[in-house]
């Protein structure tokens, strides 16, 4: 199977680069290969390759900026994936996406399931709520994997922030009344790559197959894909301090969110729920086990 990887040199998609080979031929694509502001290149990178399954981690991802941006977001996290899904459609291919638990609004007392009904309160969370639609309404064979709070040792992220920041300044003060599920990108990688095994077993088919479309259309679909268990963003900095690979540790002060305003809102509570994703494709870890073995490495 011929898989076009989209951003690879993102946290997500660098990992992904790894956990898919063997599984198919990755042709693994950067910015300057296939941008996804620029939608003709985008139609005309895919009508080359011609994969058989295009894996999408590539995203505006600047929750604040997207909020002076907004057309820029839109394209990238909206039309782009929409052009991938019209092209995979011509090509008989599927498509594996990446969305986010800032398509709720954060609201609800518990965790978020597959069936809730998204309420995003940002330009971001808009944008990505409308690549999801995009690529349902298209009627193809994918998985869409909404995911949170991504970390990992390289690029930008808020573990690396904290750990910065912890060498620069005597005090961090982070907010305390927002929860949600600190999840590595090699996670969200192993998981992916688990996903694609599991569709082959349940196709009956060898490895390296062509894409199933009939058992895509039956387990694919919507599926949240987080690390278990959840924490406020001043309980993960609780826990990043704590490792041992952290050598200066700062005074650390729960705030609140209004004590930190920044241009987008986020959601309080967005702590997603990944039974389904669990029963149909494997087991993910606790977050806090997970920082453990990312920050092992650090
Ligand atoms: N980061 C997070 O906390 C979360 C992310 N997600 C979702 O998970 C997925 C993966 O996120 P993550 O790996 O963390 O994201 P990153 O921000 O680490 O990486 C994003 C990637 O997208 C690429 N990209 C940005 N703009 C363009 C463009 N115009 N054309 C082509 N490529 C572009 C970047 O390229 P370059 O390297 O050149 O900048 C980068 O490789 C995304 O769909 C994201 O929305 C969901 C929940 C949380
Ligand atoms: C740096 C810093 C942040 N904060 C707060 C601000 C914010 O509420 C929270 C997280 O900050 P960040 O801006 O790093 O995180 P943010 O960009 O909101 O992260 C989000 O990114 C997108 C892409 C997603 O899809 C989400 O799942 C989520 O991971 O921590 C503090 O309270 N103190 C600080 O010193
Ligand atoms: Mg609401």
């Amino acid at each position: 199977m011929k898989i076009l990887l989209t951003g690879r040199n993102g946290q997500v998609g660098y990992e992904l680069e790894r956990t898919l080979q063997g599984l198919g031929q990755v042709v693994a694509l950067d910015r300057a290969q296939m941008d996804l502001s620029d939608l003709d290149q985008v139609r005309s990178v895919i009508r080359e390759v011609k994969p058989q399954l295009i894996v999408n981690p590539a995203a505006y991802t600047a929750v604040d900026l997207a909020e002076g941006e907004v057309e820029l977001a839109m394209c990238i996290n909206a039309q782009a994936p929409e052009v991938m899904a019209q092209e995979a459609k011509k090509l008989g291919a599927g498509m594996i996406h990446y969305s986010t638990d800032y398509v709720f609004d954060g609201d609800q007392a518990g965790s978020y399931t597959e069936d809730d009904v998204p309420d995003p309160q940002s330009v971001y969370g808009r944008s990505k709520l409308a690549g999801e639609q995009a690529i349902q309404a298209a009627g193809i064979p994918h998985l869409i994997l909404r995911t949170s709070w991504v970390y990992g040792a390289r690029g930008k992220n808020f573990l690396l922030t904290v750990r910065r920041l912890a060498q620069e300044r005597d005090e961090l003060r982070i907010v305390a009344d927002q929860f949600g599920a600190p999840t590595w990108c090699r996670t969200i990688a192993e998981a992916t790559a688990h996903a694609l095994i599991q569709m082959q077993r349940y196709s009956g088919t060898q490895k390296d197959a062509e894409l199933d479309q009939d058992v895509w259309l039956s387990r694919g679909g919507l599926y949240h894909l987080s690390a278990q268990g959840r924490t406020s963003w001043h309980g993960l900095t609780q826990a990043i301090l704590s490792h041992p690979s952290v050598p200066k540790k700062p005074r650390l002060t729960a705030i609140s969110t209004q004590d930190y305003p920044l241009p987008a809102r986020r959601p309080a509570n967005s702590s997603l729920s990944c039974e389904r994703f669990m029963q149909t494709f494997c087991g993910l870890p606790g977050w806090d086990e997970a920082l453990k073995l990312c920050q092992d490495g650090m």
